[in-house]
């Protein structure tokens, strides 16, 4: 995962930004990058929301320095206060890039308008971003996520959806009575709707054809899991603590079967049908 950068980067030579939450890091938060210059950064106000991209996973979706200011810390300051503060953290700063529904200072007063008249420099205010005459949000995408509609999620975010999540130790069950798969435990990423997914899975710097599983394990302990098969390949070893989940496309959603037999027929099929989409 690359870390944030911005500590490494001289807030002097930054002479664009651009402001908003950027949670998911999404098509239309990069049509705002696309607008910085070369010295651009970006500004990520932190409400502690984000869910698709949290704070510390957000700098590998854009080359631009992150810098995160805390919503807490910023909320009482009026639009005039609030520009201030960014000039003088960026003393070279030129320009500002923001989206048609940008709000700032206390209680959100200040719009885009506003903007203008309290930054002398260049303001670029970009137009609301559509894909299929539908606004791209990053509430929009969680929507989706949580509805199972991963290709649709993909598209709006303009990449795999990511995950990331701690390798821990299942009930020891799989590789006997199914298929042997990693046990993750997640915490800060929204999981997508409980089901089976074909996937991708990267252990240990390799990215691997995959199909995961995320649900109440009805039919063994009844205990939530997120579990993912890699295909093709028998006994990894998996020695990286964490371990990445990018979705593709849901199958089917959890069921409960009367039987083991019954669980691991539909889990082959799974993989089958896995093994047509990559194969
Ligand atoms: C592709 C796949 C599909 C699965 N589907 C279901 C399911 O529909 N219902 C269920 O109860 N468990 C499902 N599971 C979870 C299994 O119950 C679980 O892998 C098994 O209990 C072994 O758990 P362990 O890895 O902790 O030993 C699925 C697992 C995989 C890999
Ligand atoms: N569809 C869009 N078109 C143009 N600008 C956008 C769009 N979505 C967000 N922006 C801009 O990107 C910046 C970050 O916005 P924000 O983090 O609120 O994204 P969002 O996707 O709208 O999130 P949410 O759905 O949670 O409100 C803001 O300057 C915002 O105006």
């Amino acid at each position: 995962m690359k870390r944030s950068s911005s500590i490494l980067i001289n807030k002097e030579n930054i002479d664009s930004i651009a402001i908003g939450g950027f949670d998911g890091m999404h098509i239309a938060h990069q049509e705002l990058f696309n607008n910085l210059s070369q010295n651009g950064a970006i500004i990520s106000i932190e409400t502690g929301y984000a869910s698709l991209t949290p704070k510390n996973y957000r700098q590998e979706y854009s080359r631009f320095p992150i810098f995160y200011y805390d919503l807490q810390n910023i909320k009482e300051l009026n639009g005039i206060e609030f520009i201030k503060l960014l000039k003088s953290d960026f003393k070279n700063l030129k320009k500002i890039v923001v989206g048609f529904d940008f709000c700032f200072g206390k209680n959100r007063a200040c719009k885009v308008d506003d903007l203008k008249k309290v930054f002398d420099g260049e303001v670029v205010i970009i137009s609301e971003i559509k894909l299929d005459n539908f606004p791209v949000h990053s509430r929009y995408i969680r929507e989706f996520l949580l509805n199972g509609q991963i290709e649709q999620a993909n598209r709006f975010l303009g990449k795999e959806y990511k995950i990331y999540g701690k390798h821990i130790i299942g009930q020891g069950i799989g590789k006997k009575e199914f298929v042997a798969t990693i046990n993750l435990s997640i915490d800060e990423f929204l999981l997508p709707q409980n089901g089976v997914y074909i996937s991708k899975t990267i252990v240990d710097d390799c990215e691997y054809n995959s199909i995961s599983f995320l649900g109440h394990r009805q039919t063994t302990d009844g205990n939530f899991a997120v579990e993912t098969h890699i295909l093709n390949v028998d006994n990894l070893e998996v020695k990286d603590n964490i371990v990445q989940i990018k979705f593709i496309k849901q199958i089917r959603e959890n069921k409960k079967f009367d039987s083991f037999l019954e669980l691991k027929n539909e889990i082959l099929n799974d993989i089958n049908i896995a093994k047509k989409y990559f194969y």
